[in-house]
Parts: C-alpha cells; sequence; structure tokens
C-alpha cells in the first residue's frame, strides 16, 4: 500500500559509481508531495544518474528510493504504476507514430483500449502534436520527440512526474504550453520533480529547487530558502563556482 502521509519521493544514501568516477554520492532528498520541484546542478553533477536510480532505469550500488512510500528496488511495478518518467537519453521504440507510441504506453499500464484513445487524443492536442499523430517517432525532431516523450509520461495519469530536462530543444510556445500543463497538475494533486539548466525558469516554476554537484545536494528547500535574496542564478554561481571571468583565447579575439 502506498502511505498517504509519505512524501512523494524520498531519496536516501543513493550512491553510484562507473568504474573510478563516483557519479552520485550518499545523495539524500526529500520531495513532498504536491510539490514542484526542481534539480540543478552543473554538467556531470549528477542529475540524471539520480533520478534513473529514482525510478528503477539504473540500479544504485547503495541506497534507497521511496516512491510515496513504497521501496522502489523492492516492489518496482508498484512504485513504477506512481511515476510518470521522462529520462535523458532512453531510446524511445521510435519505429512506431506517435499515436501508436504513446497509446502502447498507456496499454501496458493496464487502460482499457477506449481510454487509451481518448487521452492520447487529448495528449497530442495539448501538444501540438495532432499533425505528426501518424508520423514515425524516429522522424520527429528534437523537440517534437522530447513532446511525445512527456505524452507518455502522462498517460497513465501518475501521482509523481519525473521529467529530464522536459524543455530541452522545445519551442516557446510548446514550452509554455507544458509548463500550463504541469502548473495545472501539481494543482490538482500532483508532484513534479524536473531537472533543467535554465535557472529563470525552475526560479519560475518550481516551489522548491536542490542544487546538486559532485553528486551530492549541496542545498535544499523552497526556492524563496535556498536563492535568499539574490537571484536563483546567482545564487547556483556562487555555490556552485566554475566562473572563469576570461575573454577566451588569443587566436579567438578578432581585434
Ligand atoms: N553510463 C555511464 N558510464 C560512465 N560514466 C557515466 C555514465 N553515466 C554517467 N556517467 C558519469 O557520471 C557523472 C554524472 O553524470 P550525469 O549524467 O548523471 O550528470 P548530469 O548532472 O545529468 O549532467 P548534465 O547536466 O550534463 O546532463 C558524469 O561524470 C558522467 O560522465
Amino acid at each position: 500500500m502506498s502511505d498517504p502521509s509519505a512524501p512523494a519521493l524520498q531519496l536516501t544514501g543513493l550512491r553510484k559509481h562507473f568504474g573510478d568516477k563516483i557519479a552520485v554520492n550518499d545523495l539524500s532528498l526529500t520531495v513532498p508531495t504536491g510539490s514542484f520541484y526542481g534539480l540543478v546542478g552543473p554538467n556531470g553533477a549528477g542529475k540524471t544518474t539520480t533520478l534513473s536510480m529514482a525510478t528503477g532505469l539504473l540500479r544504485p550500488d547503495a541506497g534507497q528510493s521511496l516512491v510515496h512510500g513504497i521501496d522502489l528496488w523492492r516492489e518496482p511495478l508498484k512504485a513504477k504504476a506512481q511515476i510518470g518518467n521522462l529520462s535523458d537519453g532512453v531510446k524511445l521504440f521510435d519505429r512506431l507514430t506517435g499515436e501508436q507510441l504513446v497509446t502502447y504506453n498507456g496499454l501496458l499500464f493496464g487502460l482499457e483500449r477506449a481510454e487509451v484513445a481518448e487521452r492520447v487524443a487529448d495528449l497530442l492536442k495539448l501538444l501540438d502534436l495532432e499533425q505528426a499523430a501518424g508520423t514515425l517517432v524516429v522522424d520527429y525532431s528534437a523537440g517534437m520527440t522530447k513532446k511525445i516523450a512527456l505524452a507518455c509520461a502522462l498517460v497513465h495519469a501518475p501521482r509523481l512526474l519525473v521529467l529530464d530536462e522536459p524543455f530541452e530543444s522545445v519551442d516557446p510556445v510548446s514550452a509554455a504550453n507544458i509548463r500550463d500543463i504541469l502548473t495545472g497538475y501539481v494543482q490538482n494533486g500532483g508532484t513534479v520533480i524536473v531537472s533543467s539548466h535554465v535557472m529563470d525558469l525552475v526560479q519560475r516554476m518550481c516551489d522548491h529547487v536542490a542544487v546538486v554537484a559532485h553528486g551530492t545536494v549541496l542545498v535544499a528547500g523552497t526556492v524563496d530558502e535556498v536563492r535568499g535574496d539574490s537571484t536563483l542564478e546567482d545564487r547556483f554561481v556562487e555555490l556552485v563556482g566554475g566562473r572563469t571571468h576570461a575573454e577566451g583565447p588569443e587566436w579567438l579575439r578578432r581585434s
């Protein structure tokens, strides 16, 4: 049974190494139910690795992921039924059309065919993919692929959405539509955790944020707590460092 008082996602002591490289190092994070949670961090910080372990795509070396109180690695089917996952870099069945792919995902989650058809039509319309419904996903642009993957994540009406870089390559109108969908989803009791490099977007869209670097959480809390008196972007740079203030190499200067 899922525990109604449990956080939507509770990560405890997650750890993963690839050879000598420690990608995620004893990472713990609590995502409250009903929150819109941003996960930010520099390239290679361990965000994708963390989200992959949290959602059952990658087995951790150590640690636990509880989804609404259900231990994901002990009861994967039950936990995964609660999650809508848009992961970075995982291959889709791209020899299906967009419509077939979302339908297939809905059927995999045990929905009735008629219900799936209705939801697929709604999602294709919401994401402005109606014209491309009959096109093979392999022929989609990067942004269209992102949107069809998001439709797949939404079709079974999960309680928790885990979205790795959902806005990457997406045009501004579609991005605004996606933001509206996600905001409405949170207002109606859902929980979203989203990784992004766009600080301004996270500051405007999310109510909570965690800054990850070197595989661990540097700071986490409400967006206002984390940013204090500065912008999230300034706070991020302050926490993570790495600004060089260099003009670039000599050979790159035109004058
Ligand atoms: N399958 C893998 N094999 C080897 N190393 C990996 C693998 N996956 C990730 N890594 C390494 O683990 C570290 C964390 O990578 P990860 O993709 O989780 O970072 P990220 O925060 O999502 O980065 P980005 O913002 O650039 O997408 C990096 O140093 C990366 O090179």
